[in-house]
């Protein structure tokens, strides 16, 4: 009974948004499919309009398939679109309300986006660039050298720049303890922030039980503590490396403990704000890697234009760096599309309304929209707007650099970039790390096309083998599952790489060895 929805009183003239009829109290819950939601969710949004509704044993979920009814709520209304459903689980029991992703839209949230922003913001992320490109050589290097494993070269490249920005902390492997615990960290949140993972995210009251009858409290009491540990001593850690290099601005924990004061946060809320930058951060952007060496190897011509503009722009005898930038759109271009084909996080993050609100359609309908809704702005069928994105499933970097396109902007030293793109969501919670995402793929992206070739792997009869257009792993997060291709360096780049490799790397090391 407590399951069945209220009725609801609606503001004059307005209705409720249409969608799938459910069953009896548990609603669309088995409509829905356990993985790759999104493609159900465009089939629906092609059968009930931009904007529908679902209803998940009660609670209501409101599924937003363009990117102007998402701007309109999230961004314009972004007073009263910007929380989080606290899911007992993940929210509170693993997290005790201490990780930014699952904060709710609040005072706290508010105080710790602020240590975000002055960590990653536009002008700040600049000074992280000489790093990134340093990562990257380092990624481009072993890439060539054991291109099986590029799945660790891009997690080691994303991962490895935050926790020495983070941190000061370098990684060697991958395979160091350190990272080991941190990624054990960053798999516990996925698998427990999944949808269904645990009863009690759907009967709250659960949470009334004893611990001695409710094992999902002793294990998130076990996971918290290990966590919470483990983003104290790294706290700790970076504070101390950065004061014994008396530079408070060496690490983002000197940053925020030189600020210390100003942000009134505890320090459980730093460590947290810092170490979940790293989950945060990490896997998305090696994600986007993967998806990117995907789309070259399925496009062969693309990588050939990709490759033709970086050489005419940097020429034979050095290897591209931050300030092509302006001059290299089709890099820029090649990473938005990247992310518009397959976007990361294709089912969107939720946003949780706080207030009823009634929208009003293209179409002439004020549809009410109620309070404790979740707003999903589902960025795979936002990605595959018609209007928007012409001939939306093809890969079609063109559609950011040439007139004729909707998407196209000038001036193209400045346009196509991804500032403000819907791959990383709405309004006031916007991707903080966006700023360092950006230069991170735009960078790599470069100097690949740069130093490397990228075929379709052959059979022994000579025959290509494509890799499937879509098989992508499962999660919130996702990217392409392990794929066959062949990466060889240019011939003529090879020793040009290894130079700059030895000149940033190995004397870097030595200095450090000798200081
Ligand atoms: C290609 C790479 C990335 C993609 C596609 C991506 C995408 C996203 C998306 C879609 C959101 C949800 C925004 C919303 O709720 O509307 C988000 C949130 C977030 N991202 Fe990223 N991200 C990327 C890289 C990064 C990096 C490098 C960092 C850190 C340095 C980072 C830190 C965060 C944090 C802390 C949040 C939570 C913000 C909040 O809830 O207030 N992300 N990201």
């Amino acid at each position: 009974y407590l399951l069945l929805p209220a009725r609801q009183q609606l503001p004059p003239g307005s209705q409720l948004p249409g969608g799938p009829s459910g069953r009896p109290i548990l609603g669309n819950l088995f409509d829905i499919p356990p993985y790759h939601s999104w493609f159900k969710f465009q089939e629906w949004s092609n059968q009930y309009g931009p904007l529908f509704c679902l209803n998940i044993a009660g609670r209501n979920h409101v599924i937003v398939s363009t990117e102007a009814i998402a701007n309109d709520l999230l961004r314009e209304r972004g007073n009263i679109y910007s929380d989080r459903e606290q899911l007992p689980m993940a929210a509170q029991l693993l997290s005790d309300n201490l990780r930014p992703l699952f904060l709710p839209y609040g005072e706290t949230w508010r105080n710790v986006r602020k240590l975000m922003h002055n960590l990653a913001n536009v002008s700040v992320a600049a000074s992280y660039e000489s790093l990134q490109e340093e990562e990257s050589l380092r990624a481009i290097r072993d890439l060539v050298r054991e291109p099986g494993s590029y799945e660790t070269w891009f997690e080691r490249y994303s991962g490895g720049l935050i926790l020495r920005l983070a941190y000061s902390k370098s990684v060697s492997t991958g395979k160091e303890p350190l990272i080991q615990r941190i990624l054990a960290v960053l798999h516990n949140v996925e698998r427990v922030a999944s949808p269904g993972a645990y009863l009690v995210d759907s009967v709250p009251a659960l949470l009334r039980l004893p611990p001695v009858l409710a094992p999902f409290r002793r294990e998130a009491a076990r996971l918290h503590s290990e966590e919470l540990d483990l983003f104290r001593t790294l706290l700790k850690e970076g504070v101390e490396t950065s004061q014994e290099r008396s530079q408070s601005d060496d690490n983002f924990c000197g940053k925020w403990f030189s600020n210390k004061d100003s942000y009134n946060i505890s320090d459980d809320q730093a460590a947290y704000a810092i170490g979940t930058l790293f989950e945060a951060g990490a896997g998305t952007t090696a994600s986007a890697m993967m998806s990117f060496t995907l789309a070259m190897t399925l496009h062969p011509s693309e990588f050939a234009k990709l490759q033709h503009e970086v050489d005419s722009v940097v020429g034979n005898g050095r290897i591209p760096s931050f300030s092509d930038m302006p001059n290299l759109p089709r890099v820029r271009a090649i990473a938005k599309e990247v992310l518009r084909w397959r976007p990361v996080t294709a089912g969107g993050l939720p946003h949780m309304l706080t207030k009823d609100d009634v929208y009003k359609m293209d179409d002439g309908r004020s549809v009410f929209l109620s309070a404790g809704s979740n707003v999903h702005p589902v960025q795979w069928t936002i990605h595959r707007e018609p209007l928007r994105y012409p001939d939306p499933d093809s890969f079609r970097p063109e559609r950011w650099l040439e007139k004729e396109w909707p998407t196209y902007r000038e001036p193209l030293t400045h346009y196509p970039n991804l500032q403000n793109f819907s791959a990383f969501g709405f309004g006031r919670r916007i991707c903080p790390g966006l700023n360092i995402a950006e230069r991170s793929l735009y960078i790599l992206i470069a100097r690949i096309a740069w130093c490397c070739d990228i075929f379709q792997r052959q059979s022994s009869n000579g025959e290509a083998l494509v890799p499937p257009s879509y098989d992508y792993t499962t999660g919130f997060n996702v990217q392409p599952k392990p794929f066959a291709f062949d990466l060889t360096a240019r011939p003529d780049r090879r020793e040009i790489l290894e130079a700059q490799y030895e000149e940033n790397w190995v004397r870097n090391e030595e200095t450090k060895q000798n200081t």
